[in-house]
């Protein structure tokens, strides 16, 4: 008898077995198909994972499979193991992984019809690379050629290499080159970048390169259509070079050569809800599986892949190849300046080194940036006569003013509302604005620089990929004097006339909470700077702060990385933070907190938990924001200095959670490796 053991989206960990289909031929080639299956009442689809003689359970239990999908070639073994190595490790089902990285089309019953593909353009010329720089070529020629010896025999070619390169030192040629050699051996690349709206220049640049390499492209904004085409074109090996955001971190690719993930500190290849998972992490982890080389690449990178490329004691697991000097000659790091705003009163929040800095860009017909990542008007809103702020009724945050349209809104759950006339507590009529976001400086700039034109961007002016291509496109033309702008502005961009860059509000990360907030205020501030000057004309960086003797903002101002990563990780190694420990979190959230925290304190009460001597439990505590769209939220914190005590301790812990059947109210979930807190 043949069965058919297949994986379904549902939180059981395990293959669930189906009888073939009447008069249907089975073979193992047939692994890997999707398949169309009856469960409970209704269908699914599911993913063959093996075919065996036997089943655990009577024949008579088992349903007969409706229909085998054979519009796609089958998903390959490797892409099984990926897929069961996550399970394992995040906590989660096979099934769950396996069909929650599947294009959306692909796990419908009724699959739309594929429409004939767009008929292809005859690819361009392909465009002539520069000559590399000294840097780029050291660094190329001790990167492991995947078309040589080793690259070739299977297993062999993995190395994980972190390519530390200051900003516009050309990290993206070197990845350009590196795709180059792995299509010349007949393999396919996988290039990973945090945010694909961010990035169409890049995409647009390896397709010129390579005209030939049927780049697809697959990213969240992508229409269900063009993913499932995209997806299928890399399973079938059409596609040679795939370029993606952290999804795509699970896209098969028989004949993988390659894996780039570019800025790899940044936060978004971390998936904070349903299956939370670090496509960094799980990039290397496939690399090594595969046996080919991973370039991890950033010019500040996380602290986890800067530990695991200096520190002896991590056993120099990655290989550190540096790009010290910008690309372009003449091109220089920008010099970074503190502002001491203790000395001066503030106008508006801008100091008058500052104004006077922009004011001479204006003279001279050069672009400024101000960077404040706080998007809205102002963060607060107040009633100056009884101290009321509008708050958010179903989270622990105050509502955010948004002038631009005079709503309040709440940036944790959503919530709108309009802008109150008078205090709803007292009447008085005077409220208001407290602190600054964009759209304020924005408004301020606007008074002090009239004739400018001043351009703001955030997740509110760009909102979509198209509309920042079309703010792109206007910076570049240069239709903008004045930029304002978050993070968003912050990456990967090339402004040749952008000379000045100013940030304002840093201190507050200065004084957050999490551990991790200086380590992205360093990043942010290294790639806002790396803004300035990367073109022929020198830039400048005034930072305003009420510390300038901070030793973050001294390293930056040395643009020393290393000292900066070394201070830090020797406060975290201290501490016993991350990446001297490895955690993992359990949350609850439940109409009200003491239900979350009995939940919680249940699940430390595991009496087996005294069996995992490695393993520390910390007692359950609210979350910072301690409610959210009426949820009160609370978690526990599971830390050890040994991944792979952490990593058996889960696993029956997770199960007994599990066998616990919480109140309907309650929802819960673990999460490996958790990045915010
Ligand atoms: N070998 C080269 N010769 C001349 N120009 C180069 C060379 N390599 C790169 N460049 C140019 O240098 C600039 C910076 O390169 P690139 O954007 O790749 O830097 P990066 O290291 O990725 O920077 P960032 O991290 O700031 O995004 C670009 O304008 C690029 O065209
Ligand atoms: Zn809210």
């Amino acid at each position: 008898m043949t069965i058919l053991r297949v994986a379904l989206d549902v939180p059981l960990n395990r293959y669930f077995d189906y009888l073939v289909a009447d008069g249907e031929t089975v073979s193992e080639s047939e692994v890997g198909r999707r398949v169309r299956v009856p469960f409970g009442r209704r269908s699914r689809i599911g993913v063959i994972a093996g075919i065996s003689e036997y089943s655990e359970l009577p024949l008579a239990q088992l349903r007969a499979a409706e229909a085998i999908l054979r519009d796609l070639p089958p998903l390959p073994a490797d892409w099984f193991r990926l897929c069961e190595f996550c399970a394992s490790y995040y906590q989660t089902s096979v099934g769950e992984v396996m069909l929650s990285t599947l294009p959306a089309g692909l796990r419908r019953l009724d699959p739309a019809k594929a429409r004939a593909p767009r008929a292809v353009k005859k690819p361009p010329a392909a465009e002539t690379p520069p000559p590399l720089t000294a840097g780029q070529e050291a660094v190329l020629a001790a990167i492991v050629d995947p078309a040589g010896a080793a690259g070739k025999a299977s297993g062999a070619g993995f190395a994980a290499y972190l390519l530390h390169g200051i900003t516009g030192s050309g990290k993206t040629e070197v990845y350009l080159r590196l795709i180059e050699r792995a299509l010349a051996a007949g393999r396919q690349a996988l290039l990973l970048v945090p945010e694909i709206n961010l990035t169409p220049q890049l995409e647009a640049r390896v397709a010129r390169r390579f005209p030939e390499a049927g780049l697809v492209s697959l990213h969240s904004e992508l229409g269900e259509a063009a993913r499932t085409r995209n997806f299928r074109a890399a399973l079938a090996g059409e596609a040679r070079i795939v370029l993606g955001t952290r999804l795509a971190v699970f896209t098969p690719l028989p004949d993988l050569g390659l894996i780039v993930v570019d800025e790899e500190h940044d936060a978004s290849f971390k998936q904070q809800d349903g299956l939370r998972y670090s496509a960094r992490d799980v990039a290397v982890f496939r690399a090594r599986e595969r046996g080919v080389p991973i370039v991890l690449g950033s010019a500040t990178p996380s602290l986890e892949s800067w530990a695991n490329a200096v520190e002896p004691h991590a056993g120099a697991r990655y290989t550190l190849l540096t790009l010290a000097e910008r690309a372009v000659s003449g091109a220089a790091l920008p010099p970074v300046r503190c502002i001491d705003t203790r000395r001066e009163k503030l106008k508006d929040g801008l100091s008058s080194a500052l104004l006077s800095a922009i004011e001479a860009r204006l003279a001279r017909g050069e672009q400024s940036l101000v960077f404040i990542n706080r998007r809205g008007y102002a963060p607060v809103l107040c009633c100056a006569s009884c101290g009321w702020v509008a708050r958010c009724t179903r989270c622990t945050a105050n509502l955010v003013l948004h002038q631009s349209d005079r709503r309040v809104r709440c940036h944790h759950c959503g919530f709108e509302g309009h802008v109150p006339r008078a205090c709803p507590s007292c009447g008085n009529q005077d409220i208001l604005p407290f602190g600054r976001g964009t759209q304020r400086i924005e408004e301020v700039l606007g008074e002090h620089f009239p004739a400018a034109r001043i351009l703001r961007v955030d997740r509110d002016s760009a909102r979509s990929r198209k509309q920042w291509e079309v703010l792109a496109a206007r910076i570049h033309a240069g239709e903008a004097d004045i930029l304002v702008g978050t993070q968003m502005l912050a990456k990967g961009h090339d402004f040749p006339k952008l000379t000045l860059v100013g940030a304002i509000g840093a201190d507050a990360a200065l004084m957050a909470a999490d551990w991790r907030a200086p380590e992205r205020l360093f990043a942010q501030l290294m790639q806002v700077a790396g803004r300035a000057g990367r073109a022929v004309l020198p830039g400048e960086v005034l930072i305003q702060t009420e510390q300038p003797q901070h030793p973050l903002y001294q390293t930056l101002a040395r643009h020393d990385y290393p000292a900066f990563a070394a201070m830090q990780l020797a406060e975290r190694a201290q501490a016993g933070f991350p990446p001297y420990a490895y955690q993992a979190m359990l949350r609850a959230e439940a109409p009200n907190m003491d239900e979350a925290l009995a939940f919680l304190a249940k699940a430390r009460a595991w009496p087996e938990a005294a069996a995992h001597a490695a393993v520390m439990l910390y007692d359950p505590v609210p979350m910072r924001l301690a409610r959210r769209a009426n949820f009160e939220r609370a978690q526990l914190l599971v830390e050890s200095p040994s991944r792979r005590a952490l990593q058996s301790f889960l696993a029956p812990w997770h199960d007994a959670i599990r066998n616990e059947r919480p109140g309907k109210r309650l929802r819960w979930h673990l999460e490996v490796d958790p990045i915010e807190f």
